[in-house]
């Protein structure tokens, strides 16, 4: 009977029951755990939205945590159609990127410089390996990489060099390295992305008062993919939260695919504890994938043996087999792909409805050489992106400089690029200054500029970058830096057309920094919208860090989506590409004989498996080079565990197929109203306890309302009878 007053309300409309108790699920803690495709992003996003449109929240009581940039772009894309509100205000973003902005207005609290610079993960090792080089120590007896790796992972367990010890000399010299390496930070005004999270915690941690601060100001609290939050991570969260705020997260065990850098499914279970969650809401429907992709999915998931355990069916057909293709070799296999795209693209299906998936990185090389011969646009997430590349990364150093003269890192990128005639004689002159009288690199080059025209062009250079920095706008000081640093000439003037190319870069940057709004940065609105100074362009600059994490929307042509698994998770095609499916690639060589790893293998396959709603294809190669080597391929373990019902086996033949869907949501306009009760109003029950009202209406003189009590369900209440108190 209710129905006509749902249908007032087009925000719930849609929703199957599991997920219209979870959107409107009481303000208490409350944690979802639902397979792939079940609808955990959408209903996180719809009980955002429901929060405001019912006035239980304002944009600025939320914090809406996810697992990529893009995810939080098109959640706020999403949102934005859903409810009229600004969401400037909203903090909605990845862990790094909301840390980042709560530093950059706190940076004072945290001990960092107003302008202080992100490092990304290449600055980080080029950082460590300069350290050692310093302290003379050789890259055999410490390796860089495990450096950093030992690092990050202190960190992301919440711990300092000065909280370590070990009896080992190796652990020692590592812990030694760990407290030169965060000194120097300290000193440079530099933060990796660990650090973000480590001294956003600390701040919040030793700081009563400001804890307090954001305990009331963030009411909800909503996380998506927490099966993936690490130590800290969860740590950040549940301090934020403990002020009784209303903690919704949302997460799959058989999802769960960062373990190697951290990640705690047991997270799940602790938080159950912590916040006094008797059981997690369940969501059983895949709304994403046709039948046999979903049982080709749960069979293999089935294997694993730690699992929470849950149900996923679908209301759709069994739909199209799963077409498997074995190749000759990996040129072969890429052809294959190839030709199959082509023909999709055909029949109508957008290129952009199609992804080719691989377990690393290294494979896209061979795809990407093949679609560029057949001449298929195709687009990489995960490779090296716009803010990565070689010279974007040497004119952010030039702007990193403009606002911090001190960051040696910086200066070292740039002194002599382009090529000024500062060899490396004179680069270690300046160090070696710089040691003995205890200064930046930089006030070490000042000293030096009276006996080098050379330098003091370049000291005058930086001095000049800096003035500007104060006052220009953003775009103006990009511009001027690309041009005045000398870069731009230099890309001009080369004979290779791919280095000519690199000016275009230059130019997109200019461009980049023109459309660059702090409040729809990766999770950073800044501390106020002006594009002008020293804080735009450190707020620029921690943008370009973190969005080279991810995926660069570029162009809006339409192209295939290249990406490793881990990088897919959360999205979805109407066709997928499943590629290099042997053994000792996926699953990983590494991860061969060890029954963990294998189980997280399986969860990857899981993930990349649900990530395709019409079509999906397993493609392998029976011969592969591998580190010059040709390599036989044997067929991955996990085609083996797809019901051989399920599998279509093809020789290379296209077929057919017909275009996509989209989702819509309407935007939300009326509340149903009756008798001073409202959907959204708190209300308490003397038997259900805390509820929220989903809809009320007047029938026959007395008004019956709908409401949500959480763990004790949905009820149908005549308001004459029910003792129903309002809460506002
Ligand atoms: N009630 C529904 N009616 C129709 N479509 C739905 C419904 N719920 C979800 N969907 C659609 O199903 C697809 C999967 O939803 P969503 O991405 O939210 O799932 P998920 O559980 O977050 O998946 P994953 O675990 O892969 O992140 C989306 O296209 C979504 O719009
Ligand atoms: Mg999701």
């Amino acid at each position: 009977m209710f129905e006509e007053d749902f249908a007032q309300t087009p925000l719930l409309s849609g929703l199957n029951p599991e997920q219209l108790a979870a959107v409107t699920y009481p303000a208490e803690p409350l944690l979802i755990l639902a397979g792939a495709g079940s609808g955990k992003t959408r209903v996180l996003t719809t009980r955002i939205a429901w929060l405001l449109h019912t006035a239980q929240a304002q944009p600025h009581n939320v914090l809406a945590v996810t697992f990529t940039n893009k995810a939080a772009k098109e959640m706020r894309t999403r949102l934005g159609a859903m409810v009229s509100h600004s969401l400037r205000r909203m903090w909605l973003g990845t862990f790094h990127g909301l840390c980042h902005r709560f530093l950059r207005i706190h940076h004072r609290e945290a001990d960092l410089p107003p302008s202080f610079q992100v490092l990304d993960s290449a600055d980080q090792l080029a950082l460590i390996k300069r350290l050692l080089k310093q302290a003379g120590i050789s890259e055999e007896a410490v390796v860089p990489r495990v450096l950093q790796g030992f690092i990050n992972a202190q960190k992301e367990n919440g711990l300092r060099a000065a909280d370590l010890d070990a009896p080992d000399p190796h652990t020692k010299r590592l812990i030694a390295c760990y407290a030169d390496y965060e000194q120097t930070c300290r000193r440079e005004g530099t933060a990796d992305f660990a650090e973000l999270l480590l001294r956003a915690y600390e701040v919040l941690n030793a700081r009563p008062e400001l804890l307090a601060h954001y305990q009331s100001r963030f009411t909800h609290i909503l996380v998506d993919e927490f099966q993936d939050t690490n130590a800290l991570q969860y740590r950040w969260l549940t301090l934020l939260a403990g002020g009784g705020a209303a903690l919704c997260a949302v997460g799959d065990d058989d999802q769960s695919i960062y373990r190697f850098r951290g990640a705690r499914v047991g997270n799940m279970a602790d938080l159950m504890t912590a916040f006094g969650i008797d059981a997690p809401v369940k969501l059983e429907q895949n709304y994403r994938s046709a039948g046999n992709i979903l049982a080709a999915a749960n069979a293999v998931i089935a294997r694993n043996r730690k699992r929470l355990g849950k149900n996923l069916r679908t209301g759709a057909g069994a739909g199209e087999p799963i077409r498997f293709y074995s190749a000759a070799d990996d040129a072969a296999e890429a052809r294959f792909i190839a030709g199959e795209i082509q023909a999709l693209r055909q029949e109508g299906l957008p290129l952009a409805h199609m992804a080719v998936l691989y377990r690393s990185n290294a494979q896209s090389r061979i795809l990407e050489q093949t679609l560029f011969a057949e001449r298929i646009p195709y687009r990489i997430y995960g490779g090296l992106r716009f803010y990565e590349r070689a010279e974007i990364k040497h004119a952010l150093a030039y702007l990193r400089l403009a606002v911090h003269r001190d960051d040696d890192h910086a200066l070292l990128r740039i002194i002599n690029m382009p090529p000024r005639g500062i060899g490396a004689r004179t680069v270690e002159q300046i160090q070696q200054q710089a040691q003995s009288a205890g200064v930046s690199l930089f006030a070490a080059a000042v000293q030096l500029a009276g006996a080098s025209a050379k330098i003091a062009a370049f000291v005058r250079l930086i001095h000049d970058l800096h003035e500007r920095a104060q006052v220009a706008d953003l775009a103006e000081l990009t511009a001027y830096t690309v041009a005045a640093s000398g870069l731009h000439d230099y890309f001009a003037k080369q004979k290779i057309p791919a280095e000519r190319e690199r000016t275009e870069n230059l130019d997109e940057l200019v461009n980049a920094a023109r459309f660059f709004r702090p409040e729809e940065a990766a999770g950073w609105d800044g501390v106020s919208a002006d594009t002008a100074g020293v804080a735009a362009v450190a707020a620029f600059l921690g943008h370009a860090a973190l969005e080279a994490g991810d995926n660069q929307a570029d162009g809006g042509q339409d192209a295939v989506q290249l990406m490793t698994v881990h990088a897919a998770k959360g999205l979805e095609f109407d066709a997928v590409f499943v590629s290099g499916l042997e053994e000792g690639r996926f699953p990983g060589e590494q991860s061969l004989g060890d029954a963990e790893a294998i189980e997280e293998e399986r969860r990857l396959m899981y993930v990349a498996l649900t990530r395709a709603k019409r079509r999906l294809y397993l493609s392998m190669a029976q011969q592969r080079m591998l580190h010059g080597m040709t390599r036989t391929g044997v067929p991955s373990r996990f085609v083996g565990e797809i019901p051989e019902n399920l599998l279509h086996f093809l020789s290379p033949k296209p077929a057919r197929r017909g275009a996509g869907h989209f989702d819509r949501f309407g935007a939300a306009q009326t509340a149903a109203a009756g008798g001073g009760f409202y959907a959204g109003l708190r209300v308490r029950h003397t038997k259900f306890g805390k509820g929220v009202v989903l809809a009320a209406r007047e029938a026959g003189g007395s008004v019956r309302v709908k409401v949500n009590f959480g763990s004790a369900g949905i009820k149908e209440l005549d308001t004459a009878f029910a003792r129903l108190e309002m809460e506002d």
